[in-house]
């Protein structure tokens, strides 16, 4: 990669003045194209001028909240060694600050003023407000940071990631009477969306006295081509009795010129959205197009997905809520497999690549034999294999209940049937084929063709576990989120997203809950737990199936899977 000229870098250091010299810094965001490539080397801040790998880049100014940003002009000698391409784009420099016991490095959120450091300030209004005026030490501080790891080294106390910690600020950088704020909720539903929209309503409206607020109807594509709603908390006042959202949401239809033309059309300039991985990911495109044309919008990422695949935070709102309503559909699988002859329920859940959902219930419920995710292949015949496995549980136990998150198996079912390519939704997601349906119907073949009886029962209640309003743990947490991107947006902050990381609200870099997907660490304990307590099999021998499959499959004598058209018709 090439560092073009003009590249910017920005560095935000959390207890040294700019002028600092000498200042260590090594780990650095390289921005290419929209994505975020991470370098981790050492740099210095010398006269005001970063120094990385022999290269000098010049600081043509110093600008932001309190002196605290830098930028960093094109590279005064060479170009950097191991940097090819960047195409202008920028370059982000967290610094890593050397305390002398270890390193800490501050991933800091943007604020307004990187590029507006003119901003007028305002005093909080939660200063005069009864309830919280009351509170010791209401507001942040501006270097209260969070830990994104808690278990550390005593030799080595400091060393890690520092998130900027959420919550209200004593100065902020709106005029509450000329805020015009929306709110949209884009991706698939999850138990909670209606408390978070009330709740930011509920933030604007009572804390901070904003009483223009817009929902932005039906996800992204509402921007431009649906009718706003108006809201305020009557509207808003027992939507989090219900499931859903009241603002609809979709899948695909993001442009990232039409959202922000109907941004300005609109003079909205607080944008708070709601939704999964791909939700988070358009609103980073969002701010990113809003920023480079310096205009005065702040953009809040709140997170939602009810898989749990978003990385950084603990856990994801509705997911608790999910779980919960999990253990009523394995119950049922339960009870129905015990009360037959060789019962065998199958419960499917939802967890696209990542089997939280899952694992999760099964945990919970200890009636499940085995737990299926996509995140550990398994195959059905042969040494070690899930028949083997379901007729030994029923000669142990009489019955066998089964929960499969509904992404595992997908590379096992497209070989059984020769079907690659099923396809993908209006976000470009995998479209998935029914794990559970073809589970089933595997099993009852195989069970067949051995005369042995097997009595299977099959549990789908995917839809029916995201689509219910949120739990009494879950509505608090919707809150803390909600309050706390309100909070970001008036002290201006911008392209952020919020959520707790070791159980203290942060406020995060919305690139950096993108970066990856988080699934379930199978090398962890909780996966070990699991294990341990189904004593299912490991499904070691996967490969070894896979190739058995493979070649059966090649035989031409030998027609696809029997069950292709059950899953074709579905
Ligand atoms: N890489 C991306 N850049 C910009 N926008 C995106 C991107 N990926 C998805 N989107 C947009 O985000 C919205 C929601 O995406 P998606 O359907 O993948 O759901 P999600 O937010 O990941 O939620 P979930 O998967 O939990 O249901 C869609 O309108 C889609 O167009
Ligand atoms: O049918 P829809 O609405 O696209 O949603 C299904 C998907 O949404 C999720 O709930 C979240 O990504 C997945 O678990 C599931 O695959
Ligand atoms: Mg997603």
């Amino acid at each position: 990669m090439d560092l073009a000229p003009g590249a910017v870098c920005a560095m935000r250091d959390l207890s040294q003045s700019p002028a600092d010299h000498g200042m260590q810094v090594s780990l650095f965001q390289l921005r290419f194209l929209g994505s975020v490539v991470k370098q981790r080397a050492p740099a210095r801040i010398r006269d005001g001028s970063l120094v990385w790998k022999g290269t000098t880049y010049e600081k043509p100014c110093a600008i932001g909240s309190g002196g605290k940003v830098l930028r960093f002009g094109k590279p005064k000698l060479s170009r950097p060694r191991n940097v090819t391409e960047c195409h202008g784009k920028e370059i982000e420099i967290s610094p890593m600050i050397d305390t002398g016991a270890g390193r800490l490095i501050f991933e800091d959120v943007p604020h307004l003023t990187d590029w507006l450091p003119t901003l007028e300030m305002h005093p909080n209004p939660l200063k005069h407000n009864p309830a919280y005026s009351a509170v010791k030490q209401y507001f942040v501080e501006d270097d209260d940071v969070v830990a994104r790891n808690i278990v550390i080294k005593l030799s080595n106390p400091w060393e890690g990631i520092y998130f900027r910690r959420s919550g209200p600020r004593d100065k902020i950088y709106f005029d509450p009477s000329e805020v015009r704020a929306c709110i949209v909720t884009c991706g698939g539903l999850c138990p909670g969306l209606n408390t978070v929209i009330r709740e930011i309503v509920c933030s604007l409206w009572t804390q901070y006295g904003v009483q223009d607020i817009l929902g932005i109807v039906g996800g992204y594509r509402g921007f431009y081509a649906r009718n706003t709603i108006r809201l305020d908390p009557k509207i808003v006042n027992d939507i989090h009795k219900r499931g859903g959202t009241i603002l609809g949401t979709s899948r695909g239809g993001h442009d990232t010129l039409k959202i922000v033309s109907s941004i300005a059309d609109r003079r909205i300039n607080q944008v708070y959205i709601i939704g999964g991985d791909g939700t988070q990911k358009g609103a980073n495109a969002i701010y990113e197009e809003l920023r480079r044309n310096g205009v005065k919008v702040a953009v809040a990422g709140i997170p939602k997905t009810i898989d749990n695949d978003i990385d950084v935070i603990d856990k994801s709102f509705g997911f608790d809520t999910a779980v919960e309503e999990a253990q009523r559909a394995i119950n049922a699988a339960h009870t129905e497999a015990e009360s037959v002859d060789n019962g065998v329920g199958v419960v499917k859940l939802m967890g696209r690549y990542s089997g939280y959902i899952a694992m999760y219930a099964t945990l919970a419920s200890r009636d499940v034999d085995c737990c299926l995710i996509p995140e550990v292949p398994f195959y059905v015949e042969g040494e070690g294999g899930l028949y083997e496995f379901v007729q030994n549980r029923l000669r142990e136990n009489g019955h066998v209940v089964i929960v499969v998150a509904e992404g595992a198996g997908q590379e096992l079912m497209e070989q059984s049937m020769k079907w690659f390519g099923g396809g993908i939704d209006a976000s470009g997601n995998r479209l998935l084929l029914d794990v559970g349906l073809w589970l089933c119907q595997n099993l009852k073949d195989l069970f067949t063709r051995r005369k042995e009886v097997i009595n299977i029962k099959y549990i789908d209640p995917t839809y029916m576990v995201r689509a219910i309003p949120s739990n009494a743990a879950d509505n608090v947490y919707c809150t803390l989120l909600a309050h706390s991107a309100v909070h970001g947006a008036m002290a201006g902050y911008s392209g952020f997203t919020v959520g707790p990381v070791n159980a203290r609200h942060a406020y995060i870099p919305i690139n950096r809950v993108t970066e990856r997907q988080r699934r379930v660490n199978t090398s962890d304990r909780m996966w070990a737990r699991l294990l341990s307590s189904t004593n299912q099999p490991s499904f070691l021998q996967y490969e070894k199936s896979m190739e058995a499959q493979r070649k059966k499959a090649a035989k031409p004598s030998e027609s696809s899977d029997p069950n292709l058209k059950v899953i074709q018709n579905l």
